[in-house]
């Protein structure tokens, strides 16, 4: 499933931050074609701004992120697109399209100026709506839309993007325990089955140990990389949160509250 031998996004000593301000230190990661990664840390530690860092919405302080074997900013914008795709956080401004019509402009870097859709545009976008299960919401506006459906509107934009990566800000927030895991699973899906690299923010961190395949923990110090199950032998969980709150049970891969 994991292509060991290729590296497509990696960072090396990657410092990111806001101006003079360090927000985090030493992120050391690198991913290959068809893997999962979560993204997991407290609050305000740092996860959307290596996101938007990755996706170079903002510039890294120090250090090096290399895409496909180059510096990503060394990447032109329109190669960019055609490489690298982002679901952040904020809701579309384009929410008075259809789903048809939104999941489509995730076809703009490969359409001619007037957007035309050529038949492969069409097939990627009719794949996208068949593998996120939209097909009969496809004419709705998107502002009529439940969170976890306009959730999976974007994801499916960015997999009709047809990018070998794709980088998401907290896909699961405000959903429920059912669509959280159907949306992680969807995401785990296209990872191995087309063979993308898909790396995601979240706070669901018993569910990122049972679906991903890498995980990042950004801790403020050492920021560990690895396989769930390496990281829970290394008892890098249990570092996490202050113990006298919350406890991580090995065993179970969750945490309980300290009684
Ligand atoms: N535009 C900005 N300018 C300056 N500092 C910012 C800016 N946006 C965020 N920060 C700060 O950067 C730090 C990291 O924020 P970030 O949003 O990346 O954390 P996070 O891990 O995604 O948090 P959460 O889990 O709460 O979403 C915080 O201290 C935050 O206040």
């Amino acid at each position: 499933m994991e292509n060991k031998n290729k590296t497509i996004l990696s960072t090396k000593g990657l410092t990111i931050g806001y101006g003079p301000k360090m927000v985090a230190k030493d992120i050391h990661f690198v991913l290959e074609p068809g893997v999962l990664c979560g993204i997991v840390g407290v609050n305000g530690i740092g996860k959307s701004t290596l996101l938007r860092t990755l996706g170079r919405f903002q510039p890294k302080l120090s250090g090096s992120i290399q895409l496909e074997g180059k510096n990503v900013e060394d990447h032109s914008p329109s190669d960019l697109s055609k490489k690298l795709s982002v679901v952040l956080t904020e809701p579309p401004a384009s929410k008075n399209l259809t789903v048809g019509e939104l999941i489509a402009l995730g076809r703009q870097p490969y359409t001619n100026w007037l957007g035309n859709l050529s038949p492969e545009d069409q097939k990627q976008v009719q794949d996208s709506l068949d593998a996120f299960l939209l097909n009969e919401l496809k004419h709705r506006k998107c502002h009529e839309l439940s969170d976890g459906q306009l959730q999976r509107v974007l994801i499916a934009r960015a997999m009709a993007q047809d990018t070998p990566v794709i980088i998401l800000d907290e896909p699961t927030t405000h959903l429920d325990l059912y669509h959280k895991v159907q949306i992680l699973k969807m995401l785990q899906q296209l990872a191995h089955d087309q063979q993308k690299t898909i790396l995601f923010s979240t706070h669901e961190i018993d569910l990122a140990i049972q679906l991903c395949d890498k995980i990042l923990i950004l801790d403020g110090d050492t920021n560990p990389f690895g396989d769930p199950c390496e990281l829970i032998e290394q008892k890098h969980f249990e570092r996490l949160f202050p113990m006298e709150m919350v406890q991580f049970d090995a065993k179970t891969g969750s945490f309980k509250i300290t009684k």
